[in-house]
């Protein structure tokens, strides 16, 4: 066969069907295309004048207005922008695929670009019908002595096409909304599908219904109301940072959001090389610490909405923020809903990245009253970035602050500063500071500061900066701290101590009927408490990572739990165990219980049985007081 070259053909009967079905994932987009096509005639009307090609005179009032008659069924959009010319119609709207946008912008891509022009792919215009049955196009072209077009098409590959009569410039498409277009007989679902996709375009939106019923006043008058826009066509990001104020961007955050509640703070993102992009992104109060964390960033491409939450842009830990981005160059797939995967975007996270930390550090070194206020806002969203992304981490580790329970902040360098130049280094912690209080205080009175490591995120936050910095321990309060409170024991006889430890052990073993209890006896500085229970800090965690993860057919029980009782051999009760040895009497049964008791409760909670043992001997040890 001899070697031939040609072009695809497309059997438009075949692929019509698609188009209208299957190429935008929602329903609702046809108001985005539809409106976003008459914002462009309009820009190109502006850009020929501004060329000097066309004179607009004095003419400003440029606008889009939609218009729903629920009676005949029908949703037109009507703009005044360039219009077409019959031979424009022919060329851009049958034949699928061909975007006058395109041409528009080779045609003068030499005479300036300031003002952007959103279609791309020449395919919008067909959304229409998926929600119509038949659309029809009148248009008149701004050139001088052009003739108006009518045009109209029932969804088949048919279309029809006449000289229309006289209208001004610009151009109306006339939706008839078939069943799968019922919806959008309902002015809300209209106004709310504008809001959601043209917020921000650039020329006003108008809405009308045809045959409403005017609103009148308590004495039947009408009320004559000027007619407002449904969308801001100067959007707070877009100007300048000089010239926001505090108040601009608090209400632009809730006017965006409806969100009542003020943000902390926020960063105006602000780049024209080497792409273009403008945005602000919000870091909100969170409400409690239960609440999801849920952000919302919402993405713009020429001032027209493209989609919430892009990952591919948005580094994932930057949802958690509210705000909104317009980045023009995006590489936007046909849909615009979804983005061609290209190192591109990954540029465009990386400075979103690299700006919130700025702004994290600038906050830091210029105004660390303000960042330790809002470090409890904050610190879960930042730590999760910590965890997520190693350059963010990179960026904020030195400004990572830790609560003690005092409620100064702290960074990790100012906590171990007081450790002097020892090679290793221990964090003390608390991960519950009401269970952990007893611990809490015998370490403040060791002058030793506690961090306040209380919420979800903690425990993954804890590994991660150990994973980090190989020389930093982190204990929790009631972890191997013994050695820290007892006092120099050189003096002692270390005989005499295991002899007693063994009398203790004994006695404990006996009383609680607990074979496996581990005893350490300790002169603890603290003369007020009897003693403690303390944990391997390696086996608790491993415990409660298989608690969590319920970790393939082990079970939390078989990691040892390493629990060992520490008795201050100071205190008068211990003193008194240690004297009255293997005593069979019945104050030798009642003290191991109720010092242990005491011990664990400051520990964690005695399980039921356990509770209403200490609360019925507790009781019986003051009637006989009273006796
Ligand atoms: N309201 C309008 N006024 C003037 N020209 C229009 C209008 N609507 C559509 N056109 C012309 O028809 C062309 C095709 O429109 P269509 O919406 O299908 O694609 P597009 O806007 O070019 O690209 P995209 O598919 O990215 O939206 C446009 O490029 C434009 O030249």
């Amino acid at each position: 066969m001899s070697k031939e070259r040609g072009s695809l053909s497309i059997h438009s009967e075949n692929i019509f069907p698609i188009i209208k079905k299957w190429l935008y994932s929602d329903h609702d987009i046809f108001i985005r295309e539809l409106i976003s096509n008459g914002c462009d005639a309009i820009t190109k009307l502006k850009r020929l004048n501004g060329m000097g090609e066309i004179d607009l005179k004095d003419e400003t009032n440029f606008s889009i207005k939609v218009v729903l008659d629920k009676e005949a069924k029908t949703l037109t959009f009507i703009d005044n922008g360039i219009g077409m010319t019959g031979e424009e119609v022919k060329k851009y709207i049958n034949q699928i695929a061909f975007s006058g946008a395109e041409d528009f912008i080779k045609t003068y891509k030499d005479k300036g670009d300031q003002e952007q022009i959103i279609g791309h792919f020449g395919l919008g215009f067909y959304s229409a019908f998926m929600v119509a049955d038949h659309v029809e196009i009148y248009t008149l072209s701004y050139q001088e002595g052009a003739t108006p077009v009518k045009w109209n098409c029932d969804g088949g590959t048919e279309f029809e096409m006449q000289e229309g009569k006289g209208r001004k410039r610009g151009t109306e498409i006339t939706l008839h909304l078939g069943e799968e277009g019922e919806d959008f007989l309902n002015e809300y679902t209209v106004k709310s599908t504008i809001e959601k996709y043209c917020s921000f375009m650039p020329y006003p939106i108008y809405f009308e219904e045809v045959g409403k019923e005017p609103e009148k006043d308590e004495e039947g008058n009408i009320i004559v109301e000027e007619p407002k826009a449904l969308n801001e066509t100067q959007p707070l990001y877009l100007k300048h940072p000089n010239d926001c104020t505090e108040k601009d961007y608090k209400n632009f955050y809730r006017d965006t959001f409806r969100d009542f509640k003020e943000p902390l703070f926020w960063i105006h993102l602000n780049m024209d090389y080497p792409f273009n992009l403008k945005g602000i992104l919000y870091f909100p109060k969170l409400n409690t610490e239960f609440e999801p964390m849920e952000g919302q960033i919402k993405l713009y491409n020429n001032q027209v909405f493209v989609a919430d939450n892009i990952k591919e842009v948005i580094p994932e830990f930057l949802l958690l923020l509210k705000g909104v981005i317009d980045c023009p160059d995006l590489p936007l797939n046909v849909s615009r809903s979804f983005l061609q995967n290209d190192g591109f975007t990954r540029k465009i996270s990386d400075y979103i990245t690299r700006k919130v930390a700025d702004k994290l550090k600038s906050l830091f070194k210029t105004e660390r009253e303000n960042f330790e206020k809002f470090w409890e806002d904050i610190h879960p969203f930042i730590k999760f970035g910590v965890l997520r992304d190693d350059k963010f981490y990179d960026r904020v580790e030195s400004l990572l602050l830790y609560k003690t329970v005092e409620g100064k902040y702290l960074t990790l360098e100012e906590y171990l500063e007081k450790q002097g130049d020892q090679e290793e280094k221990n964090i003390y912690y608390t991960n519950d500071s009401n269970q952990q209080a007893q611990y809490i205080r015998m370490l403040r009175e060791n002058d030793l500061e506690v961090l306040s490591l209380e919420h979800s995120i903690d425990a993954a936050f804890i590994s991660h900066m150990e994973m980090k910095k190989t020389h930093v321990h982190f204990k929790r309060v009631d972890s191997e701290i013994a050695d820290l409170l007892k006092e120099s024991d050189d003096a002692e006889d270390k005989e005499v101590i295991t002899k007693e430890t063994e009398t203790l052990t004994n006695i404990f073993k006996k009383v609680l009927n607990k074979e496996e209890i581990k005893v350490q006896l300790e002169s603890l500085k603290s003369e007020e408490v009897t003693g403690m229970v303390t944990l391997s800090e390696d086996s608790r965690r491993m415990q409660e990572m298989m608690e969590r993860y319920a970790m393939g057919g082990l079970e939390a029980g078989m990691i040892p739990n390493e629990e060992i009782l520490v008795l201050n051999k100071k205190h008068p009760l211990i003193q008194y165990m240690l004297h009255h040895g293997e005593e069979e009497t019945e104050l030798m049964k009642l003290i191991p219980q109720q010092v242990y008791d005491l011990i664990m409760l400051s520990h964690q909670p005695l399980s039921p049985e356990r509770m209403t043992d200490f609360i019925k001997r507790s009781n019986d040890m003051m009637k006989q007081m009273i006796s």
